[in-house]
């Protein structure tokens, strides 16, 4: 049977691009379709915005330390919508380069929602059908927002790029990735940040070691953190403020909410139902190694799988998932030993096993610490300090975790993971000479 394409792709993001990009270099006649703006939630309201604020809103330290450096930045000002609308053009600028690079690939776009309406049928949203012999699912995920009276007052982070102006005061739910990022753009912004978390703990999957000085580090910048905070209402007051209720009588008043308390697939009402694509109990579409579903010729990558929601790794399945089916080159991702950051003020980065997972997995544990100032910071007479944590397995001597909070750590962790992930040891860091003086050669100097 012939069919209009050999793929359709639901989602112009991150994985949905690359697979396309990719199939169609295989040869295969290929069609996306985006229901909002091609690039996806990362280029479009994710990581290149989101990083882009980070840098933005760091100058405000930066101006305060340049004063110790012998500079004269009185006068200095800060203007929310030029950043804002820089940022926006950036996007908008990305946006473009990422439809061109589909259409130098001859991958055809359709600039609307589409449904699966049958094994090898998609409907698009103004009712044309198409048919395809293969279809990837890459529609990403969606803001969770908690079900309680009031969640209406508040924003995510699909909104929070756009804001017409700085809100005096912000309260951001959740303990992840976005709200201790947001916390510290919003902070060095001069907004006063409230961060409350229903836990007792924050980014779960980190070093609690290294957490622990985020958590002191942002409270000694004015980040007030609030662990076991249920949240079990928002109401709107009089004044048009908004009233955060904490259930113990510590309620927290606001201008903003955002909500950043998890990420969840984008698989509603998409016709899996009806062809039977399996979902698990969080509404993420069951693929194996190779990005099957259940369904034969259905295919999903990325944050709609809920492996992994990182931008680097769907792009890995989204090429991986393209090699496979049309380069007659099967293969399968390497889930492990994947770099992480979090772009807080400072920010945190780490790769393999935390201290708490080693000492539960192997028997012989080394832990090797370096807790120090960076240079730029005793200038500047900031009393911030950063650790470094190497974590060695005492029967290799293999560095099998390093995590790292501090200035610039994603940039140093990057080439640091390669390290890790060819399984080196602790020895081989040891006959490494230190590039000095930098913040990096902390990593072959542990004692
Ligand atoms: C604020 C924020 C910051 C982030 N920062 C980072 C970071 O620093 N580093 C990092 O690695 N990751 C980061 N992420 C995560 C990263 O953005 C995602 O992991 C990544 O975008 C997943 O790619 P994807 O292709 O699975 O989905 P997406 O990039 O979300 O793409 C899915 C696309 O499908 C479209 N779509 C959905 N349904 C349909 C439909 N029915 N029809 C047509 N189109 C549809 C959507 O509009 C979207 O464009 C961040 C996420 C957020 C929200
Ligand atoms: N730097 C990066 O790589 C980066 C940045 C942003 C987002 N991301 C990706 O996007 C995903 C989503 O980010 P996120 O920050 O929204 O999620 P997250 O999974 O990082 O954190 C969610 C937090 O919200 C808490 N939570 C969950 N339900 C709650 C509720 N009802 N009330 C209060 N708190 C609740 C959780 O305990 C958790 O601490 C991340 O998991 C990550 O994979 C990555």
């Amino acid at each position: 049977m012939a069919f209009d394409f050999d793929l359709f792709v639901i989602g112009a993001g991150s994985g949905g691009v690359r697979a396309a990009r990719i199939a169609s270099s295989h040869g295969a006649r290929v069609a996306v379709a985006e229901e909002y703006r091609v690039g996806g939630t990362c280029v479009i309201r994710g990581c290149v915005p989101k990083k882009l604020l980070v840098y933005g809103s760091h100058f405000a330290e930066d101006l305060a330390d340049a004063k110790r450096f012998g500079w004269n930045t009185k006068g200095a000002t800060f203007d929310w919508p030029t950043l804002r609308d820089n940022v926006a053009s950036e996007v908008d600028r990305l946006e473009g380069l990422y439809g061109q690079t589909l259409g130098n690939a001859k991958v055809e776009i359709f600039r609307q929602r589409a449904v699966i309406a049958g094994p090898n049928l998609i409907r698009l949203a103004d009712g044309t059908e198409v048919s395809a012999a293969n279809i990837l699912i890459a529609t990403g995920a969606w803001p969770s927002i908690p079900d309680i009276p009031g969640a209406e007052y508040g924003i995510t982070s699909n909104e929070v790029f756009h804001l017409d102006k700085l809100p005096k005061r912000a309260v951001i739910a959740g303990a992840g990735y976005i709200a201790n990022e947001f916390a510290g753009i919003f902070n060095e912004l001069g907004v006063e940040v409230t961060l409350v978390t229903r836990g007792d703990k924050m980014l779960r999957s980190y070093d609690q070691e290294i957490v622990d000085k985020l958590v002191g580090i942002s409270r000694e910048k004015g980040i007030d953190i609030r662990f076991n905070f249920k949240c079990p209402a928002i109401r709107k007051q009089t004044d048009g403020s908004l009233l955060v209720e904490s259930g113990d009588g510590s309620d927290v008043e606001a201008d903003v909410v955002l909500f950043a308390i998890g990420r969840i697939p984008k698989t509603m009402n998409l016709g899996l139902e009806a062809v039977g694509v399996e979902l698990d109990k969080d509404g993420a579409v069951i693929v194996d190694e190779y990005n099957r579903t259940n369904v034969s010729g259905i295919y999903a990558v990325g944050d709609v799988t809920n492996r992994v929601q990182l931008t680097p790794v769907a792009i890995r399945e989204g090429h991986a998932f393209a090699d496979t089916v049309f380069g007659n080159n099967p293969r399968t991702i390497d889930y492990g030993a994947i770099p992480t950051a979090v772009f807080s003020n400072p920010p945190i980065a780490g790769v393999g096993m935390t201290e708490e997972e080693a000492r539960a997995q192997l028997s012989d544990v080394r832990v090797y610490k370096s807790d120090f100032r960076a240079m730029k910071n005793v200038l500047a007479d900031r009393n911030e300090r950063a650790l470094y944590k190497m974590i060695v397995d005492g029967a290799t001597d293999k560095v099998v975790g390093l995590h790292l909070i501090g200035p610039d750590s994603a940039e140093i962790l990057q080439a640091a993971a390669i390290a890790v992930k060819a399984g080196l040891t602790k020895q081989a860091f040891d006959d490494t000479v230190a590039l000095h003086p930098s913040m990096a050669e902390e990593l072959v100097l542990m004692k």
